[in-house]
């Protein structure tokens, strides 16, 4: 079976980084509603954003153990929300849109137990661990702590760019790679050209495989 790996550009703040990343082809985009990152957009900007997004380009939203009420009101210009605060199962199966479980790589984690735990969760996505900051650190991790088989589909994060993608793709074989400051001059200002270089090097990840399928 040929699958292709989904791309997640995250952290959009201007109408130009939306357009740019559409037009590379991206699956996804991502806009932060956490206050606390130098991303943060408020809901009266994620309306104007999101309404760029065209048909079958997911919109996604996250936030930070935020208000639900908050987390409504934005609601209505999301797909699918994306956890990555402490939020529980209880708390996250309460939301009114799909979600994602973000999870950070702290030394310890059982995937298999997150898995089980997040059982509504679209997927996972895994990021890397800083103590204090809930996650856009730059940051790789230690691939080789993704275990192989996991209940749920795997979302690469955690200091991606067009440099490393391809061999992140290589070692985890996720469903989807998601990828912020790798694709910025400045945080929240995306750069096209590296938007660009960043699909073309997921796209290329993979000829073998797709050609063996054709
Ligand atoms: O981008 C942020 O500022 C942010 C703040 C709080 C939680 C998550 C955040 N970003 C997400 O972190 C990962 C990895 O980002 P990076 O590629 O390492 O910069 C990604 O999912 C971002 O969406």
């Amino acid at each position: 079976m040929l699958q292709r790996t989904r791309v997640k550009i995250c952290g959009l703040t201007r109408e130009a980084d939306v357009d740019a990343a559409v037009a590379a082809g991206a699956d996804a985009l991502g806009f932060v509603m956490w206050p606390g990152s130098k991303r943060g957009i408020d809901p009266e900007r994620l309306a104007a954003l999101s309404a760029r997004v065209p048909a079958f380009v997911t919109r996604v939203g996250l936030f930070v153990d935020q208000d639900p009420a908050l987390i409504g009101r934005c609601a209505e210009h999301l797909d699918l929300l994306q956890l990555h605060g402490q939020e529980s199962p209880e708390f996250c199966a309460s939301l009114p849109r799909p979600w994602i479980k973000a999870l950070r790589m702290r030394e310890g984690l059982d995937l298999h137990a997150a898995a089980a735990d997040y059982t509504g969760a679209r997927a996972l996505l895994l990021d890397a661990y800083k103590p204090g900051v809930p996650g856009g650190t730059g940051e790789t991790f230690d691939w080789s702590r993704i275990p192989a088989s996991l209940a749920k589909p795997v979302i690469l994060a955690g200091g991606l760019s067009a440099d490393n993608v391809g061999q992140a793709i290589a070692a985890v074989q996720p469903f989807a790679v998601d990828v912020s400051g790798g694709v910025e001059h400045a945080p929240g200002v995306k750069d096209p050209a590296k938007i660009a270089a960043f699909l073309r090097q997921v796209l290329l990840s993979h000829p073998i495989q797709a050609q063996a399928t054709l």
